[in-house]
């Protein structure tokens, strides 16, 4: 961080009026002081490496050069990795993930690698094949990246078409792309990067067909990195983001692989070609299910950024005047700039509390099928895929919302949101897409309704739909806790009509499948209301178990903060609650009261709470959002860096404008 001398006078003015203990928010924010303490350690180590740091903005380089560059850093990166974890102890992904953003500026051609393609291994794999491949992919004397997504096919996994076809006699499997659409489009790293992939793949022995299974393929020679005979592999070029990303094609014509690279901890082939089913063919999806829980958290960390971009750019800046013969007024006084960066930082802290909950489930379940139990499988699948969909998109409108309130230098390159933007965009659609995650809910939040109808025992996340069926409701209270109730009003009330409009439309003749279609906007309002009321109730509880050892001063900023977030999503859903709970005009227009109450309590501690994020500046990049807030002095800075500006004259003027101006007539 900078020293206090040359930090800007408004940010040291508004850290003095910081009612709390920073630090100590910041241990909560990032669950427990240990992780903070091993990132800041580890931060401390990879910034300092000189070869890490850029001499020309990654921006001005062209792709290849990119690319060149993200493998050089990333290579860096992880024998740093590597030996933390030999000196101290293995980092979370979390930490990775938040670190190498700072030196790659963008994603790490190895994130699929240290996000799915261990984790597959782990999760799928029989402990012969974890010991086989384990030490080898953590060495990285193996890369690899998880190939699912097709040309033809991303969300119906059932519709991909690469086949994996058993060979009994020399007990293989023949690998093959049989149509342009069968080709693997978008793993990360598969362009030019790893020598490994776990392919999904249409399983077929003697004819018949079994269904996706993962299989461990090597594409690539390890010495040469030459494609190994079979294999079609290249980058599929530029994207919105994601540039470094290094996102691939890939197809097969009769690659040949060992029957023991199918990663069969749930199903197996033997040596025979004798299929043995696993406890739930669900479970190949395993992988995914981690990812949607972790980007639950990644949604927390975009928000985190963009959110300390914006408020401290917010505090710097000063536009127009709020009452005449006074100075401009610093932008963060305007109310609706409260109003459009106070819920970014209360989103954040949302977002990583019911990642804490999600996680801690996903763990459960885990456990669980160690043990042959799978009861809790499809609530954490429904979990898991409604809150992946709502915080990716919430992230995503989140971090807009910040651009856009930075203006026009918001919509500099330099600020870095148009890249945190790239970032949160490109999460409503991986790992499975917004509207078909929040339908797999809606498939849940059915049969959870059905069941209560029956009067039998639901599951904890949808057991607020029994109270929902009974009449006497009581009348409305503008407290949370009352207030997160009728957000289970409204959930139970569009599960309830969506319910009965598949039953409508099935009793007019319709076959479910189409009435199910007839009805998905009605599912997705359901799944959406589901989401929301699962992340305020479990927002208000977290918090009230974390301030419960936290400061005064600590506790209190917690309570605004969940205060604010449950009474934003009241009032921007109020209609809905007018639909589906007893709030009355007159509750409302307490609320609103209430609303403009909590940007005031919060308001003097808007840069403490970004501060509270302990992003570093490396990690931010950004010239609106650094420590020290020398917002002009760094967009007058980069501008510089830019190649056009190396030249008083560039040569295009000889060229061209000279000869257009010249014959240009009057
Ligand atoms: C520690 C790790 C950190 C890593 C963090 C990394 C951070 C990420 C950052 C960047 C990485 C970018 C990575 C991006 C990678 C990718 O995108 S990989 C590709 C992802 N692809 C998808 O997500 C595909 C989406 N599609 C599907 O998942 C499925 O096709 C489907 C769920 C939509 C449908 O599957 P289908 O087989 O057709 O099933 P249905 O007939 O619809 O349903 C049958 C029943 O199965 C239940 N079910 C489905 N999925 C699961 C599951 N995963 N687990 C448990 N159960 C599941 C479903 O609910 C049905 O149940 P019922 O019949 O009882 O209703
Ligand atoms: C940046 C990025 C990185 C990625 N990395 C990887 C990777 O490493 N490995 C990998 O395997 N894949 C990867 N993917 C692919 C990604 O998982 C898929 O793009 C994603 O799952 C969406 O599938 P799709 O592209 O087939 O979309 P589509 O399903 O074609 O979606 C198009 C539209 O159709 C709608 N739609 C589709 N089906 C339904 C339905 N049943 N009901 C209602 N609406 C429907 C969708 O809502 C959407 O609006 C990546 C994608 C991106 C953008």
């Amino acid at each position: 961080m900078a020293s206090a001398l040359k930090v800007n006078k408004d940010l040291v003015r508004e850290r003095q009026k910081c009612t709390f203990d920073v630090k100590e928010l910041t241990y909560i924010w990032e669950g427990g002081r240990e992780f903070t303490e091993e990132r800041q350690r580890y931060e401390n180590i990879v910034y300092s490496v000189k070869e890490l740091q850029d001499e020309v903005p990654e921006l001005y380089l062209s792709h290849k050069e990119r690319y060149e560059s993200s493998i050089r850093k990333a290579c860096i990166l992880q024998r740093l990795q590597n030996e933390y974890g030999k000196k101290h102890k293995v980092l979370n992904t979390r930490t990775i993930r938040l670190v190498g953003y700072g030196a790659i500026r963008d994603i790490s051609p190895f994130l699929l690698h240290n996000g799915m393609f261990i984790q597959t291994i782990e999760g799928q794999g029989t402990p012969e094949q974890q010991a086989e491949w384990m030490p080898k992919a953590q060495a990285m004397q193996i890369i690899g990246t998880y190939a699912q997504t097709e040309l033809g096919h991303g969300t119906f996994l059932r519709g991909l078409e690469t086949t994996a076809t058993y060979d009994v006699k020399t007990e293989e499997f023949i690998l093959n792309s049989p149509t342009l659409t069968s080709h693997k489009w978008w793993p990360g790293g598969l362009g030019t990067t790893v020598n490994h992939c776990i392919v999904a793949a249409q399983l077929y022995i003697n004819g018949k067909k079994h269904g996706i299974h993962l299989f461990m393929v090597q594409i690539r020679d390890l010495e040469t990195h030459m494609p190994l005979p079979g294999i079609n592999v290249g980058e599929i070029g530029p994207k919105l983001g994601f540039q470094t990303a290094n996102n691939g094609f890939l197809g097969f014509k009769n690659v040949r692989i060992p029957r023991k690279n199918m990663l069969m901890k749930n199903n197996q082939v033997l040596n025979d070609g004798t299929y043995v089913k696993g406890m739930n063919e669900k479970l190949t999806y395993g992988t995914m299910v981690l990812v949607r829980v972790s980007i639950v958290s990644d949604a927390a960390n975009v928000i985190a950024r963009a959110a300390t971009i914006a408020v401290r750019y917010a505090a710097v800046r000063h536009q127009s005047q709020l009452k005449a013969n006074e100075p401009e007024v610093q932008i963060l006084d305007y109310l609706t700039q409260q109003h459009k960066l106070f819920i970014a930082i209360a989103t954040s802290h949302a977002f990583s509390t019911t990642y804490g909950w999600l996680y801690k489930a996903y763990l459960q379940v885990v456990e669980d099928l160690g043990k042959g139990k799978q009861d809790h499988l499809p609530e954490l699948h429904a979990l898991s895929c409604c809150l992946k969909a709502t915080c990716s998109r919430d992230s995503a409108a989140i971090v807009e919302q910040c651009r856009l309130a930075c203006g026009g230098h918001g919509y500099m390159a330099s600020s870095s949101l148009p890249i945190v933007y790239g970032l949160a965009t490109a999460s409503v659609t991986y790992e499975g897409e917004h509207t078909v995650l929040l339908l797999q809910t809606a498939r849940y939040l059915m049969k959870a309704w059905q069941m209560a109808l029956q009067g039998k025992v639901l599951a904890p996340s949808v057991s607020y739909l029994v109270d929902s069926l009974k009449s006497n409701k009581q009348s409305w209270q503008n407290t949370p806790e009352f207030i997160v109730k009728g957000f289970q009003h409204v959930a139970a009330g569009k599960i309830k009509d969506a319910f009965h409009a598949i039953q409508k439309h099935v009793k007019a003749g319709k076959d479910y499948e189409d009435a199910w279609n007839l009805a998905s906007v009605q599912l997705i309002k359901a799944s959406e209301a589901h989401s929301r009321a699962i992340l305020c109730d479990v927002f208000w509880r977290g918090t009230i178990i974390k301030s419960s050892t936290a400061s005064p001063g600590v506790a209190a900023v917690l309570d605004h903060l969940v205060q604010l977030y449950i009474v934003y999503w009241a009032l921007e859903t109020v209609g809905d609650l007018l639909l589906y709970s007893n709030i009355t005009k007159e509750d409302i227009a307490v609320l609103k009261v209430k609303y403009e109450e909590l940007l005031a309590l919060i308001r003097p501690n808007a840069v403490g709470l970004v501060d509270a994020f302990d992003i570093r500046d490396e990690v931010l990049n950004s010239t609106l959002g650094s420590y020290d807030g020398r917002v002009y002095e760094r967009l007058m800075e980069e501008a510089m860096k830019s190649p056009l500006n190396q030249e008083p004259v560039n040569q295009s003027f000889h060229k061209y404008l000279k000869p257009f101006m010249k014959r240009a007539k009057l």
